[in-house]
């Protein structure tokens, strides 16, 4: 499981660490994780340069630190000031090693830039000094240290001028930026060095593949289609029958014992998928919406009627407001949330984690917020962001796929914050699996995911 945890405890934390150790240990542990992070990303490559970008706070004496330790082994170091006030002691140690103060415009073109000029002690935003002298060398490539400098580090928001790092080297602990977008995209690779914090339970969490595995549900030698879970799929209308074939593909992923089809496309569900059994009849978990146009209202009703967990995807969405339910998950993109929430689009693009909090919270559910990085928060606050998938899975119907394999889940025994976090990443790494690097279409996520299932569970 990787974890983030908010400013506030990371300082709880360190100021605890801190109390027990000698003065300035833990910056020096931050700084030798980060000067082994950009030596591996300079490689072997003789006379290779990098430049810092320092700031007033020890976010600077941090990347101070560090630059000492580079030029110790050869790399000449040079330094950007950005504030009046820098780390005097690490700045006079990487003198003495040789590295050099420049003006902006004197440095000499990099191989790595490496930004400390603010951590998590910054606002959002970049001061005008700090962009132009992000933008003496735009395309070479920034390490940010802790967290690129700009972006606001308990939210995942953006809001004004940041740094976009190719590597982030944190320290201690993830912070919620590096997990939620879209600040998590201005992070690049995160790298993670262990400081020796001893952190409360985490803010944001992501589940890696052991992690998955341990929530899913394998048969036993007694189990049957009954035992294992039936789902059924309400989906599809006249007007997208595809939706219905693709709902019921994520349904059949092999998880559920059944699954039931009800609705307007059973001949084409029937021909795609033959054990598919069409007609009403007793499951452990509905799936409705996708797909559903204007009959998904209905479709939500007779669902909820049942009395058992209902995943409402798309069309579906919008009417869970009238007809309540406290086992309920949502899985809306962000035009489909901001309808839900009455915003724009581009305001739940900006405030993922704030918006799918705020749906949980008032509609007392499961949502999960799709997008290049799908959140998926519990009505208690928990949040678990996803970190496998590619852009190519941004494909009309695999958000239909997607919902038939969280009902599957459900279907399975799992509640439905464990099922909607296991599904997005089994769905994220179908897609990674189907794509190759290639484009893909809905169907092929599904045809990948008994495949990436099985590897899963037969590795542990
Ligand atoms: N604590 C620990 O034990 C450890 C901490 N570690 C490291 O320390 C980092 C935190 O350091 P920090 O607390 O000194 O804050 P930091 O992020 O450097 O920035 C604060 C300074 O920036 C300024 N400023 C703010 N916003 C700004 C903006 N938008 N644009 C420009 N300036 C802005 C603000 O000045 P102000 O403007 O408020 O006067 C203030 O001077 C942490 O991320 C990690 O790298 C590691 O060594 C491990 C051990
Ligand atoms: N840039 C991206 N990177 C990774 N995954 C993406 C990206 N864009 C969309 N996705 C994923 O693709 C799926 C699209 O679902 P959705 O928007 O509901 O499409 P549809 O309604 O056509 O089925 C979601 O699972 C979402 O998380
Ligand atoms: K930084």
């Amino acid at each position: 499981m990787r974890r983030a945890h908010t400013v506030d405890q990371v300082r709880s934390a360190e100021a605890e660490l801190m109390a027990r150790l000698p003065g300035g240990a833990l910056m020096q542990r931050a700084a030798a994780g980060l000067a082994a992070a950009v030596a591996d990303l300079l490689g072997t490559s003789y006379g290779a340069r990098v430049l810092l970008l320092v700031g007033g706070g020890d976010n600077g004496g941090d990347a101070l630190y560090a630059g000492v330790l580079l030029a110790r082994r050869g790399v000449p170091v040079e330094v950007v000031r950005l504030s009046e006030h820098v780390h005097e002691a690490g700045l006079a140690a990487l003198r003495a090693v040789g590295g050099r103060v420049v003006a902006v415009g004197e440095a000499h073109r990099p191989d790595l830039v490496v930004d400390g000029i603010v951590g998590i002690g910054g606002r959002p935003g970049l001061s005008e000094r700090a962009v132009e002298a992000l933008g003496l060398f735009p395309d070479v490539p920034v390490v940010a240290v802790d967290t690129p400098s700009g972006v606001d580090v308990d939210t995942g928001r953006l809001d004004g001028a940041h740094v976009s790092a190719a590597v982030t080297v944190t320290f201690g602990t993830h912070k919620v930026a590096h997990l939620v977008d879209p600040a998590a995209e201005a992070c690049g690779v995160v790298h993670l060095v262990d400081i020796g914090l001893d952190l409360p339970d985490a803010a944001v969490t992501a589940l890696q593949a052991d992690d998955v595995r341990r929530l899913l549900r394998v048969p036993g030698p007694f189990d049957h289609k009954y035992t294992r879970g039936v789902v059924g799929v309400r989906a599809g209308s006249e007007r997208y029958p595809g939706a219905a074939v693709l709902c019921t593909s994520g349904a059949a992923c092999g998880m559920a014992g059944m699954v039931r089809y009800v609705g307007s496309a059973a001949d084409a569900v029937r021909a795609r998928h033959p054990e598919i059994v069409v007609g009403e009849g007793r499951v452990q978990a509905w799936v409705v919406g996708s797909g559903g146009s204007g009959d998904a209202e209905q479709a939500l009703v007779e669902s909820l009627a049942d009395g058992v967990p209902v995943v409402a995807d798309a069309d579906a969405i919008q009417h869970v407001r009238q007809h309540r339910s406290d086992d309920l998950v949502l899985t809306p993109h962000a035009g489909e949330l901001a309808r839900l929430l009455d915003v724009e689009r581009t305001e739940v693009e900006a405030n993922q984690l704030e918006y799918a909090k705020r749906a949980a919270g008032e509609l007392w559910c499961v949502v999960a917020l799709k997008g290049r990085r799908t959140l998926v928060v519990a009505p208690d606050g928990r949040v678990r962001s996803n970190g496998t998938g590619v852009p190519w899975l941004g494909t009309a119907g695999a958000g239909d796929v997607l919902a038939g394999l969280v009902g599957a889940l459900v279907a399975s025994g799992l509640d439905g914050f464990d099922a909607a976090s296991a599904a997005v990443w089994l769905h994220g790494a179908a897609a990674a699996e189907a794509s190759a690097g290639g484009p893909i279409v809905a169907s092929d996520v599904a045809a990948a995911l008994p495949g990436v299932i099985r590897d899963l569970v037969s590795d542990g």
